[in-house]
């Protein structure tokens, strides 16, 4: 009999990582973990990491680097080094990495599978990428389009810390942050989406726990010339045909933030006035759903070759 491939959290304990490791019991996987009181000893980290086929890093930017760098370093001990998903922001735009975003285009399942290291896509580029990529791979948005992305997130995607802020009494009910305009989400978004001018992102959370709405409002005019809002859908539906995590739906008047609360899956949508001036482009997923575990679950499956149930 074939032994179920050994997969490895680190951070298991942490908001992604409860969640990847409560998604991962519908996987033929057998989930090493490390005894709770040992969890940042590196020495136990080290032992769990090479007895696997994949570890999976939920940690902090820096520690993520850590973690990457010790792995780094079993190859050239002569010991087999396990293939690595990374769920934090630090390898996303890294060369060497490959993207974890299956939907992104038709050869990415493919990379996925054979890479030996994919970085999970963060939870807005998830959004975002997912509305333009298509436009630009179709020739209707040019690189050079000026983008605006408004988002707002539950309060999980800050992690354990914002989730002890909001969850104290008196956490505020909605704010904008990321007001300097530089937001650890933008070089990912501008590399995976093909843009050559850096998009304008205004993140925001509110007082719920999950639940994100990412939107991305277009002059139709400043799209390339004849391009018709029926162009935008029939770009995103054709893109999305085969997927079953993404979906395109028909406008809404209201969307609320927080319906798809414990899915995997992610819906697009083409808003527009009338005559078709404007249009509104938005994503709504769970952040901790498709915006990080969910796809997490996704780019397993294909990095150990096994079908998600
Ligand atoms: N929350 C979200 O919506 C998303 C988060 N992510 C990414 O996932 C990563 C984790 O985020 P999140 O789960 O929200 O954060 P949390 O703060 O909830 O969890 C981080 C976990 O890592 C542990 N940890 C920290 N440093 C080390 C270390 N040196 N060695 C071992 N364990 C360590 C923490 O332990 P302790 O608490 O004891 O310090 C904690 O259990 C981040 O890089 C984030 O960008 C990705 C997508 C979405
Ligand atoms: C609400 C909130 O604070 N969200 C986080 C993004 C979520 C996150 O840290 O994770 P990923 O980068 O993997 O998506 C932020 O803006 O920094």
């Amino acid at each position: 009999m074939v032994s179920e491939p050994v997969v490895f959290i680190d951070g298991e304990a942490g908001t992604t990582g409860l969640e990847i490791s409560e998604r991962l019991l519908s996987l033929p996987v057998q989930i090493h973990s490390v005894d709770p009181a040992r969890r940042k000893d590196p020495q136990a980290r080290a032992e769990a990491m090479q007895a696997a086929d994949l570890v999976v890093l939920c940690l902090p930017d820096d520690a993520s680097r850590d973690a990457v760098e010790m792995i780094g370093q079993f190859s050239a001990q002569g010991k087999r080094a396990p293939k690595i998903l990374d769920a934090s922001t630090a390898f996303r735009t890294a060369p060497g990495w490959v993207y974890g975003f299956p939907e992104l285009a038709a050869d990415q399942p493919e990379a996925i599978m054979r890479a030996e290291r994919v970085s999970n896509p963060g939870c807005y580029p998830t959004g975002a990428i997912a509305l333009l990529r298509p436009l630009i791979d179709a020739g209707v948005m040019e690189p050079s389009f000026p983008v605006t992305i408004n988002a707002v997130s539950g309060y999980t995607g800050g992690g354990r810390t914002m989730i002890e802020e909001q969850e104290r009494a008196g956490g505020p009910a909605f704010l904008l942050y990321g007001l300097n305009l530089a937001h650890k989400h933008l070089p990912e978004i501008r590399q995976h989406a093909l843009l050559d001018r850096r998009p304008i992102f205004v993140p925001s959370v509110g007082h719920f726990p999950r639940g994100m709405i990412v939107s991305i409002p277009v002059h139709m005019d400043l799209l390339v010339k004849g391009t018709t809002v029926e162009d935008l859908r029939r770009i995103l539906e054709e893109h999305y045909a085969a997927s079953s995590f993404v979906t395109v739906a028909g406008p809404e008047n209201t969307l609320v933030a927080d319906t798809m609360a414990g899915s995997d899956g992610m819906e697009l949508r083409v808003h527009a006035d009338a005559e078709g001036r404007h249009a509104v482009l938005t994503a709504r997923l769970d952040n901790l759903g498709k915006g990080a575990s969910g796809a997490a679950i996704q780019n397993i499956a294909l990095m150990l070759g096994i079908s998600p149930n």
